[in-house]
């Protein structure tokens, strides 16, 4: 039995060498909940009610809405074995083997709560001044356990040299923080003072440094701390292990730096004018300002290059796609015009054929109009002149479609031969073709079909075959403008329709000769092609149409050549 606590009118607690015991004046009833075998040293209900046990395992326990929480280093209170626990002045007052500690009453709660994780514990007085206790106490006879009072502000306590009187009230903390030095700094492998270097510039290979510093103290070295920190590298105070006064850093990039150690007594007063070392580390090339404007220089340059170069590239690309787009366009347009072409010519002699006709001559028939009518065109007219080869047939039949062939082509030529540029010569259709001439004055009319006839009747037509024959051709002509002064009267189909009336008649009338009707004063304009459908010999007879002709057509007609 080591501590008797009278609790209440009841009965006693009794700490003892194996836990706490509930005494009620005839059974020990164990307190539950606490660790199994402690030795209680000290007990005390606090003003609140709360049992608080001191244990000779350096710990001290204490009741929170019937749980049992621990109160040691780790929670921030000094290691001590208790003699004694006492509540005043708001601090849990725990005199022991250690020394005299003290924590605020109000931090038990909030530890047991779980608002803080350490309580403000404090050792106001110790053989050493460790504010964490510092060694280890050893009880030898157990002459302190359970000892100890408070009266008025004073701690009354048992120790080996006799009593202690301990004043509570007079406590007055240790306000001298203790000096510190900075006594040598390491770089590249090589001490020097720290003297030696300050406010002086390392070398720009000097990124690992080493600095050892020290307390100028005389005071146990467990009773002050130290911490340090590189004002441009670090953002708070690093503490120092107690046993290895040095800080070391590796890879510091280039600066400026002040490097800074103070020191904290055994009451957490801090120097307010630290230790200071103020140096810088220089710069690698790559490192320097200069290096990082020419690089962006460089590299905005570099950039203006490129999409220079791409523009370019662009410029050329777009320039190369417009000359195959161009390329492609007259490549296009050529194959158009060669189709076109092809469409409107002939395959076989090469001649023009109905198509182009059709496509070409309204607009040369309004420009001769307007010619005609200006000057000097003035009563000329344009002839249009069907040419149809005779008996053709018969080529085809005797000598083979080659023969006939041959013959179109030599046929073609022939009536090339007859007309100057701007003339039309056309491939009308089979053995048939028609010319167009440019306005010549109405009297060569006769002139013309005489002279297709003839050549055509003097050419020895080559067969292909090793023979040669004569042929003869019919040739139907008209006049434009149709009735003088009237170019709007009649179109060229209307001509090329009179024209193939006048062939017909001709190849009534035996053939190899030519003919021409205009139509006379008392001719109705409007339905002359009408009035043809009855025979172009009773618009003859009756003189609504004159004619001229070749020799045997007028042979034929009984009337005379005009
Ligand atoms: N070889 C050849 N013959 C063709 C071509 N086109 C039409 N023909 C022939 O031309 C002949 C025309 O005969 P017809 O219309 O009876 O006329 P024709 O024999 O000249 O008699 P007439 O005109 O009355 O003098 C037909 O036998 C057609 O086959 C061609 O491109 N080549």
């Amino acid at each position: 039995m080591r501590f008797v606590l009278p609790d209440g009118p009841r009965g006693l607690l009794v700490g003892s060498q194996t836990g706490v015991f509930a005494f009620d004046g005839a059974r020990f009833t164990r307190r539950s909940g606490l660790t199994d075998g402690l030795d209680i040293t000290a007990m005390q209900r606090l003003s609140d009610g709360r049992l608080v046990v001191g244990a000779l395992s350096e710990a001290v326990y204490f009741e929170h809405d019937g749980r049992w929480h621990l109160l040691g280093a780790d929670e921030g209170m000094p290691s001590n074995s208790p003699f004694a626990l006492v509540e005043h002045d708001g601090y849990l007052w725990v005199p022991g083997i250690r020394g005299i500690a003290r924590v605020p009453v109000e931090d038990l709660a909030a530890l047991a709560e779980g608002r803080i994780t350490h309580v403000r514990g404090q050792m106001v007085l110790n053989e050493r001044g460790d504010p964490m206790a510092g060694q280890q106490g050893y009880c030898c006879n157990g002459a302190g356990t359970s000892k100890g009072f408070l009266r008025d502000d004073t701690l009354w306590l048992p120790t080996r040299d006799g009593v202690v009187a301990f004043d509570t009230a007079a406590i007055r903390p240790n306000t001298v923080a203790p000096p510190v030095a900075i006594e040598r700094v390491m770089a590249q492998g090589q001490w020097q003072a720290a003297h030696a270097l300050a406010d002086g510039e390392l070398p720009a290979a000097a990124r690992d440094l080493t600095f050892d510093f020290t307390v100028l103290s005389f005071q146990d070295p467990r009773s002050n701390s130290v911490e340090y920190r590189l004002v441009g590298y670090d953002a708070d105070w690093q503490p120092a292990a107690l046993t290895n006064r040095s800080a070391r850093y590796t890879n510091l990039p280039p600066g400026d730096y002040v490097f800074e150690v103070r020191g904290r007594n055994n009451t957490g007063m801090a120097s307010d004018a630290p230790a200071r070392l103020a140096f810088s580390i220089r710069p690698l090339l790559h490192e320097t300002r200069a290096f990082a404007i020419t690089l962006a220089v460089l590299a905005l340059a570099l950039l203006a290059l490129g999409l220079h170069y791409l523009q370019g590239r662009h410029r050329r690309q777009r320039l190369a796609l417009e000359a195959v787009v161009q390329q492609r366009t007259e490549a296009l347009a050529a194959a158009n015009d060669r189709l076109r072409e092809a469409s409107q010519t002939d395959p076989l002699t090469g001649l023009r054929n109905r198509r182009y006709m059709a496509s070409q001559i309204p607009a040369d028939l309004s420009y001769y109009d307007r010619q005609i009518r200006k000057g000097p065109e003035q009563g000329k007219v344009m002839v249009f002149a069907l040419v149809d080869i005779d008996h053709f047939k018969a080529i085809n039949d005797t000598h083979g479609h080659r023969a006939g062939d041959l013959v179109l082509q030599q046929f073609a030529h022939i009536l090339r031969g007859l007309v100057r540029s701007g003339d039309y010569v056309v491939r009308w259709g089979g053995e048939e073709f028609l010319l167009v001439f440019r306005p010549m004055p109405a009297a060569q009319v006769a002139l013309m079909g005489e002279r297709v006839r003839a050549a055509v009747a003097s050419h020895a037509f080559d067969l292909g075959n090793g023979q040669s024959q004569h042929l003869t051709c019919s040739i139907g002509l008209a006049e434009y403008p149709l009735f003088a002064g009237r170019h709007d009267a009649a179109g060229w189909e209307t001509l090329v329709e009179l024209a193939d009336q006048a062939l017909y008649f001709v190849k009534t009338r035996g053939r190899d000769g030519w003919a021409a009707f205009r139509p006379t004063a008392t001719t109705p304009t409007d339905d002359l092609l009408r009035a043809m459908q009855a025979g172009p010999e009773v618009l003859l007879a009756d003189g609504r149409l004159s004619m001229v002709g070749s020799e045997s057509v007028y042979a034929d007609t009984g009337e005379t050549t005009a």
